[in-house]
């Protein structure tokens, strides 16, 4: 028997935002927190929190992925999303009823993809930025200059775009023949990003507040 999601559609809402590393996840995602009452998870903020967590037995091999461009396994990252999501609630610091949870950068692979709507909760859209690798690329190079992260130099960005095609790419093909895929060209500037993605929602029924 199927096990019941940890959390039903009527509780929380689950939007979940895709695109190649430097497709602008992080940055649109600020945006739609504040104007959209949603609550953001960044998958990768939280394994990098993780990394560093005294008493973390997971911190060296979040370490290896992220350096490696790889994914952290399934069980892992979807615990620690859960937990965040459900610590959330319990504050019941949520604008909204349904909570609206904003998921960036998750999921990136098929098998983590079923296991978190079997486990947590059937997602309701994907938003997925459209970008091309040199962009990308660009965005990078530059973040790279201030970010600290052990992942923005270009051998750990050449494995991420190669991951992000192979591996993650096939998550977006599936939700894409669910219907649940809107997808939003990345280029140009953040705020002409943005503008799309809001006319986007609207089309979708998912209003700002
Ligand atoms: N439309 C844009 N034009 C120029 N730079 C952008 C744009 N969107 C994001 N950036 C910058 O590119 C870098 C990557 O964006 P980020 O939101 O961190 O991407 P992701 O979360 O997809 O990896 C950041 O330094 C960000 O400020
Ligand atoms: O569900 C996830 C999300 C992220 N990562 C790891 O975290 C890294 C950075 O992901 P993030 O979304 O922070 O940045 P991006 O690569 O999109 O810029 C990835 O390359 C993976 O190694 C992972 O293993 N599983």
């Amino acid at each position: 028997m199927a096990p019941t999601p940890r959390f039903s559609s009527d509780k929380v809402t689950v939007v979940f935002v895709l695109g190649g590393p430097g497709a602008g996840k992080g940055t649109q995602s600020e945006n739609l927190v504040r104007d959209y009452g949603f609550n953001h998870l960044s998958a990768g903020d939280l394994l990098r929190a993780e990394q560093v967590r005294e008493g973390s037995e997971y911190g060296e091999l979040i370490r290896h992925h992220i350096r490696e461009g790889t994914i952290v396994p399934m069980e892992v990252t979807v615990a620690l999303l859960s937990n965040a999501m459900a610590a959330i609630l319990e504050e019941n610091s949520s604008k909204t009823t349904p909570a609206r949870f904003l998921i960036d950068g998750f999921p990136r692979q098929i098998d983590q993809a079923h296991f978190f709507e079997e486990t947590v909760c059937v997602s309701k859209l994907v938003l997925f930025l459209v970008c091309p690798e040199e962009v990308m690329l660009g965005r990078l190079l530059k973040r790279g200059e201030t970010s600290g992260r052990d992942d923005d130099n270009i051998e750990s960005i050449r494995k991420r775009f190669r991951t992000f095609e192979q591996t993650s790419m096939p998550v977006v093909r599936e939700f894409e023949e669910k219907g649940k895929v809107i997808s939003v060209q990345a280029t140009g500037s953040k705020e002409e990003v943005y503008e799309r993605i809001q006319s986007e929602l609207k089309a979708k029924g998912v209003d700002a507040l």
